[in-house]
């Protein structure tokens, strides 16, 4: 087959210049990019000889390779790992499969206009390229384990590639790197130096299980001239926390993170007795993009006795817990485990039990000991772990424990607890309140605040989907029932203006007829109108019933594709609003009341637009308002 030539995807080209005109401060970590990538492969192919899934494979000495050559100034990268089949070159590494590329680059295109790209880069499956911060030419040559021919894969980082049928590789993969001339100014170290490469494996890759062995050195000043295992191979999770240093931690998270930021939390679990595990976990600093995708990852690497089995091992943790990476080692299971097998196995079901278990109870600490460091986790968590309330009743009270929430307590800006909100609720009060919607600002606004605020009642502010929907799973805290203030009635207690009893059934009688008859008139949208108790500034809204759907989880079911019935909810009208009264006047003194039906509508579509909904028909909306509009001028 002759040597062809391909063009780069475009996203592939733009993250290629990206990194050649580096996007990174530290080029060093190129070397844990590629080392990483070469521990994939010999991780893949042990486990396929186990499965007896290789029997033409050679897994006899599986080890990684460094090999310096001053002379012609190339680094080689070499593994004799899994390798790859021609068509998997050209697959996986002319083009970038991720999905969340593009939003990718353009994150990073704003992230180095702000200085912060190097941390988005590793998310995003891009470790190959990184190569080509520190070479000018970089040539691949792999060969499939158990497959006679290999593939040389060659590119100058440009706009093309070129790919080569070769008959004579060995198996695995081998990176050469043709090295640009060392600049320390912008940190492009001379990477054909036996120090320098000691040294980058030494701090980023040294807990690799995989030998990594360092030839061509001459033997003089100091440098090989035997391969040299340069790290020490020790699994992390199987020491004691006193002997692993946290950046050791921290690059071990790096390499199977995919990350390129340090974790927020590093959390140790061993388990001994009958069933033995050790697992090491890491809680990033950040979310990933594809936090939400149905198909994101889930995190942890499942190991058997110190060999890699599984990414994305969904049994150990529960779904809420994706975002948590790390490692679990087991000791009894079976190398030929399957994800199947997995998710039936009943002391995997006890082990998800205690890692879970662990996970809260480092976030309640983390609540406790470190306030900025659990701020950022409920702002890049929150959202995903509140998924727990709904699908985790038996750990509801430990998240509840360390869910927090936006508030109206103080300036309006700041979160508060469930235990914060209960410890100043004053005598008197018996309900935790809150409201569902879709921003803190226009929750903040809604009509249905006006008679909390004017009391200074304390109302949570709930903005992510799911708090719809755990709300409705989760009664009350503590003994004191959560309450949204748009349902149901609220009685907020007497006020010293208040009215009294008398005086408002007084106003019931006045306004019987007109709530009555509007009741009729809007009968296809509302259940029901009555006169309000929240409101003191707008004239009119919406709420429902204790046991209603919210319009919000209405549309969430009907969007998965679930019937529900349309809900109809209660309009409420402010007794004291000029509006309402002079409805209420009108309605008593005119016969005819076509007018004052097309002022009820307008009534009802105001109160849908203040909670921030839309009028079921706009263009009617607007001709009404438009036609009363005319008749002030
Ligand atoms: N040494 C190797 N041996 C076998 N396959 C490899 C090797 N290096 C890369 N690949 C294949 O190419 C794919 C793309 O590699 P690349 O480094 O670009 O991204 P990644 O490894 O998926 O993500 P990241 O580097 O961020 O971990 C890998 O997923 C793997 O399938």
């Amino acid at each position: 087959m002759p040597t062809e030539t391909f063009e780069f995807q475009v996203e592939a080209r733009q993250l290629l210049q990206l990194m050649i005109h580096s996007v990174y401060s530290n080029k060093d970590v190129f070397l844990r990019e590629l080392v990483s990538n070469a521990s994939d492969a010999l991780d893949k192919l042990r486990l396929a000889a186990l499965r007896d899934e290789a029997p033409d494979a050679d897994v006899s000495d599986l080890h990684i390779e460094l090999e310096i050559d001053k002379d012609a100034r190339t680094l080689t990268v070499r593994d004799n790992g899994v390798g790859m089949s021609y068509d998997e070159v050209g697959r996986l590494i002319g083009t970038i499969a991720n999905s969340g590329t593009a939003e990718f680059l353009r994150e990073l295109r704003e992230a180095q206009d702000g200085g912060g790209a190097e941390g988005l880069i590793g998310q995003f499956g891009v470790g190959f390229y990184s190569g080509f911060m520190v070479a000018d030419e970089v040539t691949l040559l792999t060969r499939r384990a158990g497959e006679p021919k290999g593939t040389r894969w060659t590119s100058r980082g440009e706009g093309t590639y070129t790919l080569e049928a070769v008959d004579d590789a060995p198996q695995g993969t081998s990176v050469v790197l043709h090295l640009k001339p060392a600049d320390p100014e912008n940190q492009l170290h001379d990477y054909a130096s036996v120090w320098t490469v000691r040294e980058i494996v030494k701090r980023y890759s040294d807990f690799i299980t995989w030998p990594i062995r360092l030839v061509g050195g001459s033997g003089d000043d100091g440098e090989a001239a035997e391969p040299e295992t340069l790290n020490s191979m020790k699994a992390l999770w199987a020491r004691s926390r006193e002997e692993v240093s946290e950046e050791e931690y921290h690059e071990l998270y790096k390499h199977i993170g995919h990350d390129w930021r340090e974790p927020l939390e590093t959390i140790q679990l061993r388990a001994e007795g009958t069933f033995e595990y050790q697992a090491l976990l890491f809680v990033p600093s950040h979310a990933p993009h594809d936090l939400f995708r149905r198909d994101s990852g889930h995190g942890l690497q499942l190991y058997v006795k110190r060999v890699f089995i599984m990414d994305d091992c969904e049994a150990l943790l529960p779904p809420y817990l994706r975002f948590v990476k790390g490692v679990v080692d087991a000791q009894d299971l079976s190398l030929n485990v399957s994800r199947e097998i997995l998710q039936q196995d009943r002391h995997i079901r006890m082990m998800q039990r205690r890692l879970t278990k662990k996970v809260l109870s480092s976030v309640k600490d983390m609540m406790t000991d470190d306030t900025g460091r659990y701020a950022t986790f409920w702002r890049e968590f929150g959202a995903v772990l509140k998924e727990g309330l709904v699908t985790d009743p038996d750990n509801r009270d430990a998240l509840l424990a360390v869910t927090s929430f936006a508030t109206t307590h103080g300036d309006g800006g700041g979160t508060a607890t469930l235990r914060q909100y209960v410890e100043r609720m004053p005598e008197g009060q018996d309900a935790v309140w809150y409201i569902t919607g879709e921003s803190r600002e226009s929750v903040g606004d809604s009509p249905h605040m006006e008679a909390f605020r004017e009391r200074g009642i304390e109302v949570l502010l709930l903005t992510d989907p799911v708090d719809e929907v755990w709300v409705d799973a989760v009664s009350e805290y503590e003994g004191r029932p959560l309450r949204s203030i748009a349902k149901g009635e609220v009685d907020l207690g007497a006020r010293e203006d208040d009215r009294g009893d008398e005086e408002r059934e007084k106003q019931a009688e006045e306004y019987a007829g007109l709530l009555g008859w509007m009741g009729e008139r809007l009968a296809e949208d509302v259940k029901e109108v009555r006169l309000s108790t929240r409101l003191t500034v707008s004239p009119a809204c919406l709420v429902a019933d204790a046991n209603d759907l919210t319009p919000a989880l209405e549309s969430m079911y009907r969007a998965m594709g679930q019937e529900v019935p349309a809900t109809r909810r209660i309009l409420e009208l402010n007794a004291d609003h000029a509006l309402v009264k002079g409805l209420n006047e009108a309605y008593g003194e005119r016969e005819d009341r076509s007018d004052l039906t097309d002022t009820a509508e307008l009534l009802y579509a105001l109160a849908v637009l203040a909670e921030g909904g839309r009028p079921k028909d706009p263009a009617r909306f607007v001709r009404l308002m438009a036609d009363r509009l005319e008749r002030t001028l």
